[in-house]
């Protein structure tokens, strides 16, 4: 390090108030030579300084942008194998199995154990090492004790809820009666059907039902995690479920592991095959009469791969579908359970004329019908509100429509 220039001493002298004028002007003069001396040393040393300041910080914005690059780029998942003297590990990336030896930063070289997961970069340099809190499952699951949806709250498919029940409930709470009859209850259990329909509430409802802990995985953020993470993530999901028994499992957007093969062989591919491997995997070395249920769902049923949907894994098929009038008519009831409703409303006539919609619109239409009366300074929902509510959602509609079209031929 380069040590700071020493600040010049400030220039004195003692000037004797009776001296002749001559040699008074000379001391004067000799004085102000001082200070001009003086000045031009610390004006150097200024100059200095700001050459140091415009180096420093060409440094530090190289480094931001350096940092900003790391931050941004893509980082792989990696364990450490082995901790070697140097600062040296050896790491096996995820996904590959690759083993790779690499340095470690001093910063870190204590903190590195074998066995620990790390974030790793193109050049292999480990960037952090993977806690509780930054571990990618943490991230991707939603993990519920006893979920607060019940039965009572899902309107318009009693045939799909009671089938649920027999599938998933029946081998959790009555486990003896499988034995008896000396049958395996059914592996997994496969929802399927359009968007909003109360796939996702049908698991959360077993699940409060049999004081079950919910664990939610989306099938997309298992893919697209951390690069070679998608198996591990699926192995850490049966693991969080079997420290957590009695446990439901639920994979949302299965689809996103298990779409039909297809003839390209990207690595992306390749990843979404291992994902899905690993789960069939899971799901086939499965006690069938344990504690731990697993269901899945999909809007895409045609484009699953077939193997999952074979006998021991996903062999409990359920369409989950839109409401018809009377599902509708239920679901409205449901969601206007808590609200103020005036008694003109009529849930009949609602229920016929909301043709086509899911559950997850005629709660929408439900809240949007009190928007209508908070607007009107009432806090009674009239049927008026629930007609002008439908109008207004026809007319979104129609306007993304336009839009959407607007766009696509543009
Ligand atoms: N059958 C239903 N009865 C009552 N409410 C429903 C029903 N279906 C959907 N809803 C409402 O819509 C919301 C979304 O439903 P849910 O998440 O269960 O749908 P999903 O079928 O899992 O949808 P996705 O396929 O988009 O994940 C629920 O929180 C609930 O308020």
């Amino acid at each position: 390090m380069s040590r700071s220039p020493s600040i010049p001493d400030r220039p004195h002298r003692d000037i004797d108030s009776d001296l002749p004028d001559d040699e008074r002007l000379e001391a004067l003069r000799g004085h102000y030579e001082d200070l001009v001396d003086v000045n031009e040393q610390l004006s150097e040393q200024l100059d200095d300084a700001e050459d140091r300041r415009e180096r420093l910080q060409g440094k530090v914005d190289r480094i931001e942008r350096e940092n900003e690059m790391l931050k941004s780029s893509s980082l792989y998942i990696a364990t450490v194998e082995d901790v070697l003297d140097d600062e040296q590990v050896i790491v096996k990336q995820h996904g590959n199995n690759q083993e790779v030896l690499t340095d470690v930063s001093s910063r870190m070289v204590d903190r590195v154990e074998a066995g620990d997961r790390v974030a790793v970069n193109d050049s292999f340099a480990i960037q952090t090492i993977l806690n509780a809190e930054t571990d990618a499952r943490a991230q991707s699951m939603e993990i519920t004790e006893k979920p607060d949806v019940t039965y009572d709250d899902i309107g318009g498919i009693d045939e799909q809820v009671r089938e649920v029940r027999e599938a998933v409930e029946q081998p959790l709470s009555e486990p003896e009666l499988f034995d008896e009859v000396g049958i395996d209850p059914p592996s997994g259990v496969l929802l399927y059907g359009p968007p909003g329909t109360g796939k996702t509430m049908l698991a959360k409802a077993v699940a409060h039902e049999t004081d079950a802990t919910f664990i939610k995985m989306a099938g997309s953020e298992l893919v697209r995690k951390f690069i070679g993470e998608g198996s591990r993530l699926v192995r850490d999901l049966f693991e969080m479920a079997r420290e957590r028994e009695p446990a439901i499992i639920f994979i949302d957007e299965i689809d996103a592991i298990a779409t039909r093969r297809t003839e390209s062989k990207t690595s992306g591919d390749a990843e979404v095959q291992r994902t899905m491997m690993q789960l069939l995997s899971e799901m086939d070395g499965f006690e069938a009469r344990g504690e731990i249920r697993i269901i899945a769902a999909t809007n895409r049923f045609d484009m699953l791969d077939r193997a999952i949907l074979r006998p021991g894994r996903f062999d409990r098929l359920i369409e989950v579908p839109e409401p018809d009038e009377s599902g509708r008519e239920q679901i409205l009831e449901i969601h206007t359970r808590d609200m103020n409703v005036a008694d003109d409303v009529d849930f009949a006539e609602l229920a016929a004329n909301t043709d086509g919609y899911s559950g997850a619109d005629i709660e929408s239409l439900a809240t949007e019908a009190g928007m209508f009366a908070i607007r009107n300074d009432r806090d009674e929902v009239t049927h008026a509100d629930f007609v002008d509510a439908l109008e207004k959602i026809e007319e979104d509609d129609s306007s993304d429509v336009v839009s959407s079209a607007g766009y696509f031929y543009q």
